[in-house]
Parts: C-alpha cells; sequence; structure tokens
C-alpha cells in the first residue's frame, strides 16, 4: 500500500514537526509499503512463513554515546549499525526499522538533512528500511532511539546461552580500534600518524556491522553477541547467560595495523582495546568441529574470523584472560557499563 501524501513544497518558513517528516523522513519510508508513507498511526508488516521476526531496541544520547558536534551523518550512521549488529548477533537479516527522535529546539534544518542523509545511505547499503517512528524536542541532549526488525528462519535465532564447555571462542574483525578512537576523540590520546588516527576515529564513529555473516552462523554458532560493552565484558555476559566461565587468550585477539601500532608494547593501551568497547564485532562460541565451516565462511565473506579462546566449567561469567606467556592478565575494568 502506497501513501498518497508526497513531500510538501519548500515555503522558506519553518516546517514544523510534520513538515520535518514529510521532508525528511518520508523519502526514507518510501521503499516500504508496510510504513503506509508515514501517514498512519503505526506500520503493518507481515512475516514470510518459514522466518521469524527479530526486534532490537538500541538508543543513544549526546554526550554518552556520541558527540554533540559529531557529523550528523555519522550519528546516523552509528545508530543505525548499533541496531543492525544486535541483529546480526541474532543471526537475523535486516529487514526494517523504526526511529525515534528528541532534539532540542536548537537543532535546525541542516542538521536533520544530514542526519536523514546519513540513514538514506545507510538503508541502500544494509537493505533495511524506514517503518515509522516518533520526533519529540527536549530539554535535554540529543537523544535517538532505533528499534529494528529483522528475519531469521523459525527457531533459527542465535542464543547468547547456547556456549557450552569445550566450544571454542571466536570474533569477528577487529577489536580496540573505537576505543582508541575515543581517546583520540577525547584528546587524551595523540596520536601522529594521520592514516592510524583517521582509522581508529573511523572504527568509532562508523561502525562495520557484520550483516553478512551473522545469519549465516544459523546452525553453526552455538552462542553470539554483539560486542559493545567491551570483548571481556560481553564475553562475560554470554558466560553468564550460557552458566559457564571462559578463557580468554589476549594475544590471540586480532588487532588492526592502527591499534597495534598505538598500542605498541603500552599494557594500558592494550588494556583499553579489550575493554573499551564500541567495537560491533560478533563474539561467538562454536563447537570444535565446526572450525573448517567457520574458516571457509570467513574467506567467502571476507570477514576475519579468529580464535580467541574457549568455554569451560566454572562460575558463571567468570572471564579469565591470559597474556602471550598463559599468565593471567589483571585488568582494571572488564567494560563499560552505564550505572
Ligand atoms: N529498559 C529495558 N527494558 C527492557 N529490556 C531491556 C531494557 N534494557 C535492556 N533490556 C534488555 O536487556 C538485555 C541486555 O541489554 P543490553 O546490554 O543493552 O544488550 P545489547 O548490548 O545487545 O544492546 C537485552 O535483552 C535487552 O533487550
Ligand atoms: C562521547 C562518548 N563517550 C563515551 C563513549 C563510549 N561508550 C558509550 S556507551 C558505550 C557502551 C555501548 O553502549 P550501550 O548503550 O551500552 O549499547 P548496548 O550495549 O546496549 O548495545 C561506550 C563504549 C562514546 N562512544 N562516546
Ligand atoms: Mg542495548
Ligand atoms: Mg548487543
Ligand atoms: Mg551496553
Amino acid at each position: 500500500m502506497t501513501s498518497p501524501k508526497t513531500a510538501r513544497a519548500d515555503t522558506g518558513k519553518p516546517l514544523g514537526e510534520f513538515g520535518r517528516i514529510d521532508r525528511y523522513f518520508r523519502p526514507l519510508a518510501s521503499g516500504f509499503p508496510g510504513a503506509r508513507g508515514l501517514a498512519d498511526d503505526a506500520a503493518v508488516f507481515g512475516v514470510p512463513p518459514d522466518q521469524e521476526l527479530v526486534v532490537t531496541t538500541d538508543a543513544m544520547v549526546a554526550g554518552v554515546h556520541f558527540f554533540p558536534d559529531d557529523a550528523p551523518g555519522d550519528i546516523a550512521a552509528k545508530l543505525l549499525r548499533t541496531n543492525l549488529s544486535d541483529l546480526a548477533a541474532m543471526g537475523a537479516a535486516p529487514y526494517a526499522y523504526t526511529l525515534v527522535t528528541a532534539l532540542p529546539k536548537t537543532v535546525g534544518e541542516e542538521w536533520l538533512a544530514g542526519f536523514a542523509a546519513g540513514l538514506g545511505e545507510d538503508q541502500a547499503r544494509f537493505g533495511i528500511a524506514l517503518a515509522g517512528g516518533d520526533s519529540v524536542s527536549t530539554s535535554g541532549p540529543i537523544t535517538l532511539s532505533v528499534t529494528a526488525f529483522g528475519l531469521v528462519p523459525k527457531g533459527g535465532a542465535v542464543p547468547r546461552w547456547g556456549g557450552r564447555p569445550g566450544d571454542r571462542v571466536y570474533v569477528t574483525g577487529s577489536i580496540g580500534d573505537a576505543a582508541l578512537g575515543l581517546e583520540i576523540a577525547y584528546g587524551t590520546l595523540e596520536v601522529a600518524d594521520d592514516s592510524a588516527r583517521a582509522a581508529l576515529l573511523g572504527r568509532l564513529r562508523r561502525p562495520d556491522p557484520r550483516t553478512t555473516l551473522g545469519p549465516r552462523l544459523v546452525g553453526l554458532a552455538t552462542g553470539c553477541l554483539d560486542v559493545s560493552d567491551g570483548l571481556v565484558a560481553d564475553l562475560g555476559h554470554l558466560c553468564e547467560e550460557s552458566g559457564c566461565a571462559a578463557v580468554l587468550e589476549s594475544g590471540r585477539v586480532p588487532l588492526s595495523n592502527a591499534a597495534r601500532s598505538v598500542i605498541g608494547d603500552d599494557p594500558a593501551r592494550f588494556a583499553m582495546a579489550l575493554t573499551g568497547g564500541d567495537d560491533y564485532e560478533l563474539l561467538f562460541t562454536a563447537a570444535e568441529h565446526a572450525a573448517p565451516a567457520l574458516a571457509a565462511l570467513s574467506a567467502e565473506t571476507s570477514v576475519p574470523v579468529t580464535a580467541i579462546g574457549h568455554l569451560l566449567e566454572g562460575p558463571a561469567g567468570e572471564v579469565t584472560v591470559t597474556d602471550a606467556q598463559g599468565r593471567i592478565l589483571d585488568l582494571p575494568t572488564r567494560g563499560w557499563d552505564h550505572f
């Protein structure tokens, strides 16, 4: 069903709530009939009979998740991608999303135009459409939330709690870039090499959700989640839910060239990489016999998959981090906690 509505003409006057929806958000919903042209009270969409809907919500607040003066297109990309990362962690393919914007009255149309353009680019990149949302004003900082809907074969969603003692622990891509990028953004880490600096800041601002690899883990991974709070903290979450413990061999944790050069032999920076979060890589477990299939999947999708440890019987949630010599590495924290 398509909406009879089209964007209003530009009259030069402030657009107001509905004018903004018309101009900036309606075009993002045009490819998705269930959005009903953003002209109805709600969206309506079905699910193919052999699939299930996977639903995830994440919010972002200026000053907490991004800097208030970050480019609006980057903010949009991070907002959508962090949610796509949660879909990937469930083994779900992107389908549709809803958007809540709570904006201070000082946020103008230039910001909104950049934000909507960023959403549009990523919608095309990841194959997802806007289905609806809400627009409110706030006397606080910019606050944004996306609810993402994904599709997974019935019964196939990969749980956090499927890990079993003896399983290997794997991570995609590389870890720590965003955490180092955050230190650069705060001005607490000096990086002279421009390309390393740009690479680390880039991973902070525009994470790379593993939307292609995630759905391929259905039936292969025993447990999975995405790394948002920090590698050690999130492995702890998987272990808590799986009722077991883990050993994380820190010497095996994949680092980008930029991260490796910035970390050097500084243990504090290495700890930052292991616990800083914002990675949006997939952290998953699989039985030992799945190793050849995972190697083939990694080659096929061009997404690095690295074995970094294993699960074992032990107190639920306990993560022992070892160094390259097998000694226990003491970390100041496991990861991000909002409270
Ligand atoms: N305010 C809330 N109301 C309901 N469920 C919540 C709330 N906050 C978190 N959760 C749920 O708690 C679990 C852990 O949340 P979270 O750590 O944010 O997961 P993730 O890192 O994947 O976003 C998720 O299942 C999430 O849906
Ligand atoms: C300005 C700024 N300060 C700090 C951070 C770091 N940071 C903020 S929240 C967070 C954890 C992930 O966010 P959360 O809301 O916990 O996402 P979820 O775990 O629900 O996916 C991190 C690492 C940041 N990205 N930007
Ligand atoms: Mg969350
Ligand atoms: Mg998650
Ligand atoms: Mg979190």
